[in-house]
């Protein structure tokens, strides 16, 4: 492993030169990679892991129609390389538990009925084991437990591997029976497309992730985007200006300097007198909102997000109010602000400029 210095703390990297592709193949070569589930990550993990020569079949419930066609659509072919979910892992060696964290507790009875000793149990989320007491997920002690957790969108798993970038994962071993869990978790973590790969154990990856996208990734990174928003409309100023000063400016522009060179980067590339404000204005955010990230991660810790997922996700009519309450967020003056605002997006220009380099690499940190 790669030792890296993350501001003061060591912490091991493992690269894609230490666990080549050609190793990944060697290690998973009499292996039969069965992923349960084509969602999100279902998808983008098997369709990478074909197109990179794995020998992969997926397992999809025909109830689920829209993923079932999906899937289909996608090249896997009924009977051959596309099965409901039980025959695919009863084919598979590693079974990849790819149906939502909820659904997996629900089809938890039929997966273990299929996890022959010496097979490999693959999860991209701690939920299902670290929260057994709710989930009942509790695997037999001769199969290993193994999880790769892809750090973004599934669709950026695919689409990365298309461009050629790849995407970081955390990765960790849970049980090794096998004697060759650590690689097989770390060939299949390189079979999907990751590029570093972060050692994690399952509890710290769950409780890391719930609290992110509960908070700055998704949850909370909305609910602030309202609060300006509404601010700036009750005193009058236009949708679009409230919007391009919200949201906007974020994602087409300042976000993308901070993922280039960090936050104080893009202070010192903005004028003095927002960045003297930003500075000023920090502090005030933070101590407003750590309360509410300390009530977060307490809540994550004691189980409490879990139950909440459970029962509202696991709920019958669960698909018919979510997409009521997306709509509501989608059809809210702020989002349809934004549609609006991202049909004028002037990419011609933008292409003419990235022709030179002239003038956009910024300021040096002060
Ligand atoms: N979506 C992401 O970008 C992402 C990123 C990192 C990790 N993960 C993790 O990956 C795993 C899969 O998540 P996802 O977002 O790809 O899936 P998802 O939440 O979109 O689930 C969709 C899949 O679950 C199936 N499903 C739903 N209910 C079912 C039921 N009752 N019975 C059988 N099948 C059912 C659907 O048919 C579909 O195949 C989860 O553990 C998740 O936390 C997801
Ligand atoms: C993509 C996210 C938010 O990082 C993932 O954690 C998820 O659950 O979808
Ligand atoms: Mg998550
Ligand atoms: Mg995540």
């Amino acid at each position: 492993m790669a030792k890296i210095d993350f501001g003061g703390v060591e912490e091991e990297v493992i690269t894609r030169s230490e666990f080549p592709m050609a190793k990944a193949r060697q290690t998973l070569k009499k292996e039969v990679i069965a992923v349960i589930g084509y969602g999100v990550q279902g998808p983008a993990q098997a369709l990478n892991m074909k197109d990179n020569g794995f020998n992969v079949i997926v397992g999809q419930s025909k109830q689920f129609q829209r993923d079932w066609d999906r899937a289909v659509a996608d090249g896997w072919v009924p009977g051959k390389t596309l099965f409901e979910m039980e025959e695919a892992a009863q084919r598979g060696t590693i079974i990849q538990m790819l149906v939502s964290d909820a659904a997996q507790r629900a089809i938890w009875p039929m997966i273990k009925k299929c996890l022959a000793p010496g097979k490999a149990l693959y999860f991209s989320h701690g939920f299902s084991i670290v929260y057994k007491d709710q989930t009942k997920v509790i695997p037999p002690k001769d199969v290993d437990v193994i999880m790769v957790a892809p750090k973004g969108s599934g669709l950026n798993v695919r689409r990365n591997f298309l461009s050629g970038a790849g995407i970081n994962s955390s990765f960790a071993v849970e049980q090794d029976a096998t004697g060759r869990a650590y690689n097989r978790c770390l060939a299949v973590g390189i079979a999907i497309g990751s590029g570093y790969l972060f050692p994690t154990t399952f509890k710290q990856e769950v409780f890391s992730d719930l609290t992110g996208e509960r908070g700055v990734l998704m949850g909370a990174l909305a609910g602030i985007m309202d609060a300006q928003y509404q601010v700036l409309r009750a005193h009058g100023h236009s949708p679009s200006e409230a919007f391009n000063e919200t949201v906007e400016e974020l994602t087409e522009s300042l976000i993308k300097l901070v993922g280039e060179n960090g936050m104080d980067w893009m202070y010192s590339n903005c004028s003095a007198t927002a960045q003297r404000g930003a500075l000023d204005w920090r502090p005030k955010f933070k101590k407003a909102v750590l309360p509410v990230f300390k009530e977060l991660y307490q809540r994550v810790a004691t189980g409490k997000e879990t139950a909440r997922v459970l029962s509202a996700c696991g709920a019958p009519n669960y698909q018919e109010s979510l997409r009521k309450e997306l709509a509501e967020l989608g059809n809210s003056e702020i989002w349809l602000a934004g549609k609006a605002t991202r049909s004028l997006r002037p990419h011609q220009a933008a292409k003419v400029i990235s022709k030179s380099t002239k003038g956009v690499t910024g300021r040096s940190r002060n």
